[in-house]
């Protein structure tokens, strides 16, 4: 079973949709210079939510090879939730992603596995795709918990979701004390915990559904230490931060097979 890379870039609170339509068309220009092959791996871009149908309205009009998505849904389908971002919302805009849980989301805005669960479930209902995403803060590393305390996480994140859909969805590792400190974890420690959950995976569904999810390292990815990380076995894709928001480094990392 071969699963097909996602370089998925997160921009975080960055760029209005003026700036995110110089971004998105230099990202086109780039991955054509690149030769990006869609075979090869996934382009996925996931704005701000003010951003998005801007982006949409230029990736649609130019034919570019790249897909996006949001950074956050509401667990609710509407009504009286003041700031709230609808599933429906986001697939009428074309969305084909939704990450999900999300450390900034968990640590800032108090998120629980049982609200990340019901996020993915709300997300899948609408016809995206969550990226799931999980990892260990600093402390937890050093006790040596970080494998127990990450699939602990995706066993709550997953809970009630059918296998057929598992197999679809998306899960980012992302070690919390490896996000935007320049500080990456080695290709070694990312392997260690993107196995862990595969294994997870399969103990709750069964094989066949292990060998079919994703799941991509997040975490200070820039195009210098994509390639080693990538040639990780179970590592299947990059969440990056600061580095997507440079259309040349992303370009390099969406194309990493090149290096
Ligand atoms: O949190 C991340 C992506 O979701 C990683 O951010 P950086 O690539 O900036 O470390």
């Amino acid at each position: 079973m071969s699963r097909t890379p996602i370089m998925a870039g997160n921009w975080k609170m960055n760029l209005d949709h003026v700036a995110a339509t110089s971004l998105v068309q230099d990202l086109g220009e780039a991955l054509k210079a690149a030769g990006y092959d869609s075979a090869k791996s996934e382009a996925v871009v996931i704005p701000p939510f003010t951003d998005i149908r801007t982006v949409a309205t230029l990736i649609d009009a130019d034919k570019l090879p790249i897909a996006y998505g949001a950074q956050d849904i509401s667990a609710h389908d509407d009504g009286a939730y003041t700031g709230e971002v609808s599933g429906t919302m986001l697939s009428k805009l074309g969305c084909s992603y939704v990450v999900v849980g999300h450390s900034e989301r968990r640590e800032y805005h108090n998120e629980s596995d049982e609200l990340v669960n019901a996020k993915a479930k709300k997300a899948i209902e609408n016809g995206m795709t969550p990226i799931i995403c999980c990892g260990e803060a600093l402390e937890v590393r050093k006790a040596g918990k970080h494998v127990e305390h990450t699939v602990g996480q995706i066993k709550a994140d997953l809970d009630g979701i059918p296998a057929e859909q598992v197999a679809k969805l998306v899960i980012a590792y992302e070690p919390i004390w490896a996000i935007g400190t320049g500080e990456t974890a080695t290709a070694d420690d990312a392997q260690e915990v993107c196995q862990a959950i595969r294994e997870a995976v399969k103990e709750l569904y069964d094989a066949p559904t292990a060998e079919a999810v994703r799941i991509q390292y997040g975490g200070s990815v820039k195009p210098a230490n994509v390639a080693e990380i990538m040639a990780k076995p179970d590592v299947d894709g990059a969440l990056v931060g600061g580095a997507s928001l440079k259309a040349g480094d992303f370009s390099k990392i969406v194309t990493f097979y090149e290096a």
